[in-house]
């Protein structure tokens, strides 16, 4: 089959520009693969690890010549890499994402483009608590989901080919409003991530004999949630600042809903509890019917 693409830039080859690169290469959708990373032993890394075809600390040596570009790090480094590509893309060129907020990413990336490149964001909903090249695999993204964020003005050749090459990845592509997305993530997977730092964070504050024994005897429970406490620092920190709003509004409901659990348990409420919880229960049921468990 012929490639999609003749040249890909990944910018940021950790955990989800790793993957990429590897399904790319899996699945035959590039000539060459060219990455660019911050983070000098991760190029080295990604280089070894024969993912890519060229590894670089400059963007702007991995962009130069590449028909699509996508920015594989954290937001907060967005605006500064677009201004350090903006001067080697061709027009036709076309610069997409994979950010886990979408209103934000599309700000800092947007000003810097130059006339006649096409941007087309997007976040493939994948990923484990893992960083780094080594963390990467091409089988992360079959049968997920991905959305796709076009703006009223992308162009409908490039964004057709940017839905292509993830639906070739395995991926199932859907399209929302950036500002419908960053609202439903805030609620799907930027809250729950905030929990699970708090109850972590909360659990090491305790004593130090205690905090020896909530690692003895962690329970599955617990243990669910340090994984999910494990993710990366960098990362979590610029999806919050750049999505506050949405994630601050469902903070507040989460507050409300936990203080009316809090009250059912002071009055011992039993149907209260055993009817949220008998609901919250199907709502598992769905997930796991919908194979995204
Ligand atoms: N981890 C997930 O589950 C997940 C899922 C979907 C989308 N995302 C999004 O993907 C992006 C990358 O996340 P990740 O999990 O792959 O993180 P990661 O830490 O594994 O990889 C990020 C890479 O970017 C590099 N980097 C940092 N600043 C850079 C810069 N200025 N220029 C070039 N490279 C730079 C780092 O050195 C690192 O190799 C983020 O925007 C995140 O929101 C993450
Ligand atoms: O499975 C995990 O470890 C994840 O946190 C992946 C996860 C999520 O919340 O589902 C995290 C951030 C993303 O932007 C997309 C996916």
């Amino acid at each position: 089959m012929t490639p999609l693409f003749a040249r890909v830039a990944i910018i940021g080859i950790g955990l989800i520009g790793s993957s990429l690169a590897r399904a790319i290469r899996t699945q035959g959708l590039a000539g060459t693969i060219a990455c660019a990373d911050a983070n000098p032993d991760h190029a080295a890394r990604a280089q070894a690890l024969g993912v890519v075809d060229e590894a670089h600390t400059d963007p702007a040596a991995a962009a130069r010549g590449a028909d699509l570009v996508v920015l594989c790090m954290p937001i907060g480094a967005y605006a500064e890499v677009t201004q350090a590509i903006a001067p080697v893309l061709a027009p036709g060129a076309i610069v997409s994402d994979v950010g886990s907020v979408k209103q934000a990413a599309i700000a800092a990336i947007r000003p810097h483009l130059p006339e006649g490149v096409h941007l087309v964001p997007g976040h493939p909903i994948a990923g484990t608590e893992k960083s780094g090249p080594d963390a990467g695999f091409a089988d992360l993204f079959p049968g997920r989901w991905f959305i796709l964020t076009p703006l009223e003005d992308s162009d409908d050749t490039a964004t057709r080919k940017v839905a292509d090459l993830w639906r070739r990845c395995g991926m199932t592509v859907e399209r929302m409003s950036p500002d419908h997305h960053d609202r439903v993530l805030a609620v799907t997977s930027h809250l729950p991530h905030l929990i699970a730092y708090t109850i972590v964070g909360t659990a090491t504050n305790l004593e130090e004999q205690m905090r020896q024994e909530v690692v003895k005897y962690s329970a599955s429970g617990f243990r669910d949630f340090t994984r999910i406490a494990a993710s990366d620092p960098t990362m979590w920190r610029d999806v919050f600042l750049n999505n506050r709003e949405a994630v601050l509004d469902s903070l507040q409901r989460f507050t409300e809903d936990l203080t009316a659990l809090q009250r059912a348990i002071r009055w011992g409420e039993g149907d209260y509890l055993y009817q949220l919880f008998e609901r919250t229960r199907d709502i598992r049921r769905g997930v796991v019917e919908a194979r995204q468990a």
